[in-house]
């Protein structure tokens, strides 16, 4: 038991369901769309029902005044997709600089499969040890992902899973199988929630209904970035994304608490 974890947990989450938007794809893709202008997206999305966004450290000063009483998270490893391998994320924090930050917990990548591997274990093992000394949760960003991996794969999916509860992380983020009955086995790999990442932006349907599936599979939310803040009204999709997870609503109602009813 760690009380710090369980409550700093509270802060970053709703009655235990997860709505996490990830803004620290500025170091791997550069400022893309709806990273310029960081500070209206957080305002738009934790307006919308973000319980917490996620940056790396250096863009803490930009993330505080906009965020709305919301959490945050700060994400201590990294590449680019210019660099030689976006598989070997490296770290750029510790537990220290994120509790300097502000931050109410951590975030790592781990690309479980790939060549990188073995050390990105090593490295998640140290940042779990360090975040339970000081009482901050962890949110192990746990991909399917190397040569020869199926990214979607239920059964990878859930070895990765599994694999970050064993390190002892506290939360943890994989890839979407592609339907609820078959993400069903990747959350009952482990007992920590589990989030979804959602990948490059879809349609407002195509998300919402992957969000829809997620939950139905046993998911406790989403760290979804590109689909929230690259999209033109980054506040109306963050609304229909926390009406299913928050409020448990159908894919049709989300629409709509969106604004996007009968859109595609
Ligand atoms: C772009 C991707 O494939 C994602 O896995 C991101 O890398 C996840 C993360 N937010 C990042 O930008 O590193
Ligand atoms: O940190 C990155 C994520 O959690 C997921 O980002 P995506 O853009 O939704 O794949």
């Amino acid at each position: 038991m760690n009380p710090g974890i369980d409550a700093r947990l509270t802060r970053i989450s709703t009655d235990g369901r997860y709505l996490i938007v990830p803004m620290d794809h500025g170091i791997t893709m550069g400022a893309v769309k709806g990273l310029k202008d960081i500070e209206s997206t957080i305002d738009a999305v934790t307006a919308g029902g973000a319980d917490a966004v996620l940056t790396q450290k250096g863009i803490a000063p930009r993330v505080h005044p906009n965020k709305n009483g919301a959490g945050y998270v700060v994400h201590v490893n990294a590449s680019t997709t210019i660099g030689p391998d976006e598989n070997d994320k490296r770290m750029t924090g510790t537990v220290r600089d994120a509790v300097r930050a502000g931050a109410d917990a951590v975030s790592m990548h781990l690309n479980v499969g790939s060549t990188y591997e073995p050390k990105q274990i090593e490295d998640l093992a140290t940042l779990t040890t360090e975040a339970a000394d000081l009482g901050i949760p962890v949110l192990a960003m746990a991909y399917a992902r190397g040569p020869g991996v199926d990214e979607s794969d239920p059964e990878a999916l859930g070895h990765a899973v599994r694999l970050a509860e064993e390190l002892g992380a506290d939360v943890v983020k994989t890839g979407y199988s592609g339907d609820g009955d078959s993400f069903t086995h990747v959350t009952e790999s482990t007992r920590l929630p589990v989030v979804i990442a959602g990948g490059s932006k879809g349609t407002d349907r195509e998300t919402v209904e992957m969000v829809r599936g997620a939950m139905d599979g046993g998911a406790a939310g989403v760290s979804m970035g590109r689909s929230i803040f690259q999209h033109d009204d980054p506040g109306a999709i963050a609304r229909a994304v926390s009406a299913v997870v928050h409020d448990d609503a159908g894919v049709e109602e989300a629409l709509q608490q969106g604004g996007f009813a009968g859109g595609e």
